[in-house]
């Protein structure tokens, strides 16, 4: 079976490319290389190095390539860039999605597995947050993933594309062994700036806020092992291919963890405190964001191996450290 995986270069997207390969797929990634990395891809993967906002480049990919099914990572993932560049983040993920949708449309109407994210839900009037809860995303990185699943639906309905929408969690860790990890451009995720602090690139850990509704007055997360998640694709592609009907599933552990927790938590793996320093609230970050995840581990059979987070960041951990300037080390 031959799968097209655009974003396919990404932190996420390298992972996955691995576990899709590792469960006999044939796999074409599609990816304008504006974040992710070639060196990322395993052996075995092509890549077609085209951007989503080209659409006869895509339309071209997709009739060259007949995937399958589609895994759609590709995007602008950053909450606070979005809200000071609003329009770059509506063009590359809103359009570049419709693209996407618009040529698989008129080619190879392949079945869906899109990257959507917890920033649907904003600030969340209940926790855990299950998958009906109502969407009303604080930024507009998040309103750019509803969106997309908005277009989603609309395609199931008019051309009877099915597609598995994942609402992920925080997402972080590397692949055991080092080979791949978190190496994004722009370094904005909580874990992996601690661990570029503790390898002395950054001076301190700055912590956005202590004034949320939350038990410290720091935000608070549910953090998720890459491979884990990694593995969920390979089940809702599975599950698609097997003829389900569409679907949402969160994709996270359960657990909430503080700002301050994860802190605390990479302090212990280190061994040693890093220096940190209050600052303002960062706009678009709702106070709490904590995944209900029942319905894919009931319905795909889904079981995280990375339930601890000292281990998910001694596994992140092990790539910063090996790799301390990412795939250019
Ligand atoms: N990292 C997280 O914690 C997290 C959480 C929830 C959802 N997500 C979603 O998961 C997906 C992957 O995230 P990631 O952390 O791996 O990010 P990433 O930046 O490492 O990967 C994104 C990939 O998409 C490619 N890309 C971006 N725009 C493109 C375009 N117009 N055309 C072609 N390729 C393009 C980039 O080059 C990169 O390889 C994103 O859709 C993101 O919104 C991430
Ligand atoms: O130096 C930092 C970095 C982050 N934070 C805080 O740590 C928490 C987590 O921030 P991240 O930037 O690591 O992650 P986000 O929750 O903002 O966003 C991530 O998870 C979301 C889903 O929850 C989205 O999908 C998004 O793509 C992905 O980047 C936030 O409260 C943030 O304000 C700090 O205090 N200091």
């Amino acid at each position: 079976m031959n799968l097209l995986v655009t974003g396919g270069a990404g932190y996420i997207g390298s992972h996955t490319v691995r576990a899709l390969q590792r469960a006999g797929y044939t796999v074409t990634v599609l990816d304008n290389l504006s974040s992710g990395h070639a060196e990322a891809l395993p052996d075995g993967a092509t890549l077609a190095q085209v951007d989503l906002l080209d659409y006869s480049a895509v339309k071209d990919t997709l009739a060259r390539v007949r995937p399958d099914a589609i895994v759609h990572f590709a995007a602008l993932i950053e909450v606070g860039e979005s809200m000071k560049e609003p329009a770059r983040y509506y063009r590359n993920n809103v359009t570049g999605s419709l693209n996407l949708l618009q040529a698989n449309a008129e080619t190879v109407k392949a079945p869906i597995v899109f990257s959507s994210t917890a920033a649907v839900y904003g600030d969340a009037q209940s926790t855990p947050i299950p998958e009906d809860a109502p969407k009303a995303p604080t930024s507009v990185y998040g309103e750019t993933k509803l969106m997309t699943e908005h277009m989603l639906n609309a395609f199931d309905r008019a051309h009877g594309i099915r597609h598995i929408k994942l609402r992920y969690f925080n997402v972080c860790g590397a692949q055991p062994g080092g080979q791949i990890g978190e190496d994004h451009p722009n370094k904005t995720h909580l874990i992996e700036l601690a661990l570029l602090t503790a390898l002395g690139q950054r001076e301190k850990m700055m912590i956005f806020g202590e004034d949320y509704p939350t038990p410290d007055g720091t935000c608070i997360r549910d953090y998720i092992h890459v491979a884990d998640l990694a593995d969920a694709h390979v089940l809702a592609v599975k599950a698609l291919l097997d003829g389900a009907p569409s679907n949402a599933y969160n994709v996270g552990l359960g657990h909430g963890f503080s700002v301050r927790q994860v802190l605390d938590a990479v302090d212990d793996v280190l061994g040693t405190p890093l220096k940190r320093e209050i600052a303002p609230r960062r706009a678009g970050d709702p106070p709490s964001l904590v995944a209900d995840s029942h319905r894919i581990q009931q319905e795909l059979h889904w079981t995280p191996q990375f339930t601890d987070l000292r281990e998910i960041i001694r596994t992140a951990w092990d790539w910063h450290r090996t790799h301390p300037h990412g795939f250019k080390s």
